[in-house]
C-alpha cells in the first residue's frame, strides 16, 4: 500500500502546504490545534479540493489538480471516523452497522461482519439504541460501521478527543487490534502524544500548515520538538518483554542494549512493547549513583544539548543505541560541566508503557 499526498490550499489567512507518503499501517498526523491536520485529511477524503496537489492510493490517482482529476468522496471507498460518532439515533446498533455495508461493492466485502464485531467487542450492543451507549461504545460502533464499508483506507479525525481518559483507555486496545489484525491502512489525526506514541507506525508532524518532520514513530517522537506541550516531551523506545516478576509486579523489558523494569500489569514474555520516558522524569549524574530507589539507571553519552529560554536544557543521550532524553536546569548543566561526548548516568523515575 502506498498513499501519496501533496496539497497546497489557501483557507482565509491560513495556508496549507503539506506532503507525505505512507506505506501502510497507522500514519498519524500530529500537531497542535490549528496546524492544518483536519484540512489535510479533508483533502485526502475528497471532502475538499486543494488549490494545487495530488492524492494517489496504490497508483490510482484520486485528486490531481494539474490533470483535472477529482474522484468524489463516495467513490474513493475510504472509511471516515470523526470525533463524534455520527450514528442514526432511530436505528439499532446492528442497523447502523449494516448501513455502512450498502456502500461496499459486493466483491470488495473483505472483513466479515462477525470478525469486525468481535474485533471491536460490540457483540452485546447489537440490539441496543445508540442513544443508550457510552461515548466509547458509540465510537466503537462508528469504527465498525466504517470498517463494514470495506474501506481501502480508514481516515480517523481525533476519534478519541471527545472521550474522557477512562473511555480512551477502554478504546485504545481495539484500535491496536485494528492496526495489527487488519490490512487496512489508517490515517489518524491527533494532538495527543500518548495516543500517537501508542498507535502510530509513522508520524507526520504538522505545524502552521507545513510538515515539520515525518518518519517512523520511534524516531520522530523522541525529538523534543515533537511534543507540542513541553511537559509531554520524552523518548519513545521499542522493546520486548523478557519476563515478569510477579512478586514485585515488574516486567523486565529488553531494549536494544539495555533492560528496564516496568511496573504494572503482567505482560506475556516475547511481546513487543513501546515505552515512553518523559524527559522531565530523567535526572543525570556524572558517576553511577548508589543507594537510590530508582530501578532504572542507564549509562549513556551526551549526543546533543538544546537550551531553552526558560532556563532548562533538553539533553539527548545515546545509551548504547537506546535514546533517552532528559530535561534539567541550565544551572545543573553548568555545575556538572555537561557537554556533548561526556558519559553520564540517566536516573529514570518513571517509565510508562504505551502498549
Ligand atoms: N474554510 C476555512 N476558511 C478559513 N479558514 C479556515 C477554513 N478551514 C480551516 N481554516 C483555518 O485553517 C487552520 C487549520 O485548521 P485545521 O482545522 O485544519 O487545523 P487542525 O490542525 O485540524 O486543528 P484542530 O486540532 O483544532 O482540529 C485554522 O487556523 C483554521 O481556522
Amino acid at each position: 500500500m502506498t498513499l501519496i499526498v501533496q496539497a497546497k490550499q489557501r483557507l482565509g489567512a491560513f495556508s496549507l502546504d503539506a506532503a507525505f507518503t505512507s506505506e501502510g499501517g497507522v500514519t498519524a498526523l500530529f500537531g497542535r490545534s490549528g496546524s492544518g491536520k483536519t484540512s489535510l485529511i479533508r483533502i485526502i477524503a475528497g471532502l475538499a479540493r486543494p488549490d494545487e496537489g495530488r492524492v494517489a492510493l496504490d497508483g490510482e490517482t484520486l485528486t490531481d489538480t494539474a490533470a483535472g482529476i477529482f474522484v468524489p468522496k463516495h467513490r474513493r471507498r475510504f472509511g471516515y471516523v470523526f470525533q463524534e460518532a455520527r450514528l442514526f439515533p432511530h436505528l439499532s446498533v446492528r442497523a447502523n452497522l449494516t448501513y455502512g455495508r450498502w456502500f461496499a461493492p459486493r466483491a470488495a466485502r473483505g472483513e466479515s461482519f462477525d470478525h469486525i464485531i468481535d474485533l471491536l467487542g460490540i457483540e452485546t450492543l447489537l440490539e441496543r439504541s445508540p442513544t443508550k451507549l457510552s461515548g466509547g461504545e458509540r465510537q466503537r460502533v462508528a469504527i465498525g460501521r466504517a470498517l463494514l464499508s470495506s474501506p481501502r483506507l480508514l481516515l480517523m479525525d481525533e476519534p478519541l478527543a471527545a472521550l474522557d481518559e477512562a473511555r480512551k483507555a477502554e478504546i485504545l486496545p481495539y484500535l491496536e487490534r485494528l492496526r495489527d489484525e487488519t490490512e487496512i491502512p489508517i490515517v489518524y489525526v491527533s494532538h495527543a502524544i500518548a495516543e500517537v506514541a501508542r498507535l502510530a507506525n509513522q508520524v507526520v508532524i504538522m505545524d502552521d500548515g507545513k510538515v515539520e518532520a515525518t518518519g517512523p514513530a520511534v524516531d520522530i517522537l523522541s525529538h523534543a520538538s515533537a511534543a507540542s506541550d513541553r511537559k509531554e516531551a520524552g523518548a519513545l523506545l521499542e522493546g520486548t518483554v523478557e519476563s515478569f516478576d510477579a512478586r514485585h509486579r515488574l516486567s523486565i523489558v529488553a531494549l536494544k542494549s539495555n533492560r528496564l523494569h516496568v511496573p504494572g500489569t503482567a505482560l506475556a514474555s516475547g511481546r513487543s512493547v513501546r515505552i515512553r520516558i518523559p524527559s522531565r522524569d530523567v535526572m543525570l549524574a556524572t558517576a553511577r549513583p548508589e543507594g537510590l530507589s530508582a530501578l532504572n539507571i542507564l549509562e549513556g553519552r551526551i549526543e546533543d544539548m538544546a537550551p531553552d529560554d526558560d532556563g532548562t536544557v533538553e539533553i539527548r543521550l545515546d545509551c548504547d543505541g537506546d535514546t533517552v532524553l532528559s530535561r534539567i536546569t541550565a544551572l545543573s548543566c553548568e555545575r556538572l560541566d555537561l557537554r556533548p561526548g561526556k558519559t553520564v548516568f540517566a536516573i529514570i523515575k518513571t517509565v510508562a508503557l504505551e502498549g
